[in-house]
């Protein structure tokens, strides 16, 4: 008898061993990543969804709160092959459930065979296959999710002072904590406002970049901060990362599409069209620019071609798909923070003598 089961989608049960109890539901994902656990764990982008770890060992490191992208787990449970205590008791005191002792090749192989797919989760004493199957059937899709925003974000505007080299404005769809320190390390102050800020807010501000952050779920129902890119768009510049690429691009007038598994992982090369290098790059995400609008494609994935860097010169626009603050992850693509810094200079007024 066990006392955990995970139930698919595709009607597949498959029996665990409960690490951290409780009963859920939510997006079924993976990521090839074999660090970052807690990183990957405190990323807000994973709200909804259910985290599956490909390597088989998470938690050999312990559990670090310097570590953390924001102040809760995220994802709705976590399931690995192995789970240490250090993070099986981290789980369980977050209150969010944790599995381990399941063949995760089994989940991996199938969402990347059939796509991103429902789960039910039953852990704990008492758990059932029926329990689980239930969870599963209750689960909704991820573009139900219309107001995923208000989970994951800064109620109110909160300012993160870094220096007087630029003033960005960062619309908070769910930031990862360290694309902010990226930012004010490099000497800028972050005002960080609420992901349903209006185009007044951002202007009381008087940014000299907006930043749309990375997020969960589907880049179209961030519809207040297509708004504010719709409202600043040519008058102010702009950047963003990964849900913040998706949502510039489709306010300005492209279009997103959710892709099948997604790309999660601290490995995935992505290929500047301008300098021919390849450099490797953290991903998390499960949707995509279909349509770049009017942005021009500087950088692609090597491995299915997706569009993981734009630009406009006559915009002012930089987006990478990617998470270059790297957290987990290779440190190549860091330099993206300078270049949103070097934009924010070229906007600024030449001060008189
Ligand atoms: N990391 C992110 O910002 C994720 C963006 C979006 N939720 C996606 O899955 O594609």
């Amino acid at each position: 008898m066990s006392d955990a089961y995970i139930a698919l989608a595709d009607g597949r049960v498959l029996e665990a061993r409960a690490r951290a109890p409780g009963w859920t539901r939510g997006e079924l994902v993976f990521t090839t990543a074999y660090t970052g656990y807690e990183e990957s764990l405190t990323d807000p982008s994973y709200a909804e969804q259910v985290l599956t770890f490909s390597y088989p060992l998470i938690g050999n490191y312990g559990v670090r709160e310097e570590r953390f992208e924001s102040d809760s787990v995220q994802p709705r449970a976590a399931i690995a092959r192995e789970l240490t205590d250090d993070v099986a008791e981290w789980l369980e005191s977050e209150g969010v459930p944790a599995i381990d002792h399941l063949d995760t090749r089994e989940i991996v192989t199938t969402v990347r065979e059939e796509g991103a797919m429902a789960c039910g989760i039953a852990a704990g004493e008492d758990a059932t296959p029926e329990d689980a199957v239930a969870e599963m059937e209750a689960c909704t899709p991820m573009s139900d999710h219309t107001d995923i925003g208000a989970q994951v974000s800064v109620t109110e505007p909160t300012v993160h002072e870094g220096g007087d080299e630029a003033t960005v404005a960062m619309l908070d769809c769910g930031a990862k904590g360290s694309i902010i320190s990226s930012l004010t390390e490099r000497g800028a102050d972050v005002h960080v406002l609420p992901y349903d800020a209006t185009p007044e807010d951002v202007a009381a501000v008087e940014p000299d970049v907006l930043f749309v952050s990375n997020g969960p779920g589907d880049p179209e129902n961030f519809v207040a901060a297509h708004e504010v890119v719709d409202a600043f768009a040519g008058e102010v510049p702009m950047a963003g990362i990964c849900l913040g690429q998706q949502v510039i691009t489709s306010a300005l007038g492209g279009s997103t599409e959710k892709m099948s598994f997604g790309h999660r992982g601290v490995n995935q090369p992505v290929k500047d069209l301008r300098t021919d290098r390849v450099v490797m790059t953290t991903q998390n995400h499960g949707y995509t620019v279909s349509d770049t609008g009017p942005l021009e494609v500087t950088q692609v994935n090597v491995n299915d071609d997706t569009v993981e860097g734009l630009d406009s010169d006559e915009l002012d626009v930089i987006t990478r798909q990617y998470h270059p603050e790297a957290n987990p992850g290779p440190h190549d693509s860091l330099g993206f923070f300078d270049e949103v810094l070097a934009l924010a200079e070229s906007r600024q007024p030449v001060a008189a003598d």
